[in-house]
């Protein structure tokens, strides 16, 4: 680890949010919620349950699901999402958006990624419904990656800006939209260069690691994620937009918790739990580049600027502290391994 001499013991920053969070559903949801609720106020909560969360109605049932399972004295918002598919009425936009507590449609192009299986097939059959949202201001959340199989899998996020991005900003260029956990130079590049009302969300774990990780002495599961971690070069990219101050850029776990038993295994989900330690891992990201007066910019203002919310009232503070993370923590009757579990982080929040 490359921390400096002169970086600061502690850092206080107004209390963060997470911009794109899988909190599951059911006793597991119960188990890794209080996670984010220590460290984030509010969070963007996907909608990739099974079924999907495609209605404003079943949105309203999940959202009060989370609030019974908050723990006694936690306090936490769920700012809600819908799974956008080759269905979607447009009406079920205007419904979404007079809740009031449903802040975004999300976009997994089918077979994707994680519980994708009903995701969007073509585009085109969503221009109606893609109208409204741009009409009513309900932002696009993006899993950006094409599924065609013939392209390389760490090509897919930017061959998806040539071939969906750029004609659906074209087409849509008032729509509101979040190119989700980006991971390559390409997509910092397209979003920074970028016209008009559009964001980025980058992970931790895509901050702190590159592609290396996954093969580390031996295959490492727990590495695996989608859009998968890239070459050095992206990750590099990844910190310099994350730590430049441009309010185009903010915090998105992409936390995505998945049993031990489904992770360990021939053929393993894709997903990384860092809800456990997110802003720790952040904080460190951050001080390895030497840029912590930027992690509030990143942490806790540029993501309410752009879904037009408050900042947070209230601070957290981080301090220069080593402790080491449990290998594995409860997931509902069973158990899931965090990222890092076992090894020890240089930041723990108060
Ligand atoms: N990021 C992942 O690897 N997995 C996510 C889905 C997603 O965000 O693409 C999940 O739901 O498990
Ligand atoms: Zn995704
Ligand atoms: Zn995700």
């Amino acid at each position: 680890m490359s921390t400096t001499i002169d970086t600061p013991h502690t850092l206080t920053i107004t209390r963060p949010d997470d911009w794109h969070l899988h909190l599951r559903d059911g006793a597991a949801m119960a188990s890794v919620l209080p996670h984010s609720a220590r460290q984030f106020a509010r969070a963007i909560v996907m909608p990739n349950l099974k079924p999907p969360v495609t209605t404003a109605l079943d949105a309203a049932a999940y959202r009060e699901r989370i609030l019974a399972a908050l723990p006694e004295g936690m306090r936490f918002e769920p700012l809600m999402t819908l799974y956008l598919t080759d269905n979607t009425d447009p009406d079920e936009i205007r419904r979404a958006q007079e809740t009031g507590f449903i802040h975004a449609v999300k976009l997994y192009p089918a077979g994707a990624t994680t519980n994708s299986a009903a995701g969007v097939t073509d585009l085109a059959k969503c221009y109606k419904t893609l109208e409204v949202m741009q009409e009513v201001d309900m932002p696009l959340l993006v899993h950006g990656e094409v599924t065609d199989p013939a392209i390389d899998i760490f090509d897919r996020e930017a061959v998806f800006i040539e071939r969906v991005m750029r004609p659906l900003r074209r087409d849509f260029p008032e729509l509101k939209i979040v190119f989700e956990h980006i991971t390559t130079k390409d997509a910092a590049q397209y979003v920074a260069e970028a016209e008009g009302p559009i964001a980025a969300t980058i992970t931790a774990h895509h901050l702190l690691y590159n592609r290396n990780e996954i093969f580390r002495g031996g295959v490492r599961p727990h590495y695996y994620c989608l859009p998968v971690l890239k070459r050095e070069e992206h990750r590099l990219a990844l910190v310099t937009a994350a730590t430049s101050g441009d309010e185009r850029f903010f915090l998105g776990t992409d936390s995505a918790p998945h049993a031990l038993g489904a992770k360990e295994t021939s053929c393993g989900c894709a997903g990384c739990y860092t809800a456990l330690h997110a802003i720790e891992m952040y904080t460190e990201a951050f001080a390895q580049a030497g840029a912590l007066d930027k992690l509030e910019g990143f942490a806790s203002q540029h993501g309410p600027a752009f879904y037009g919310l408050p900042v947070n009232e209230g601070t957290i503070t981080l301090q220069r502290e080593a402790w080491t993370l449990p290998e594995t923590v409860p997931f509902g009757e069973t158990q899931l391994a965090p990222l890092n579990g076992g090894e020890q982080l240089n930041w723990k929040m108060l």
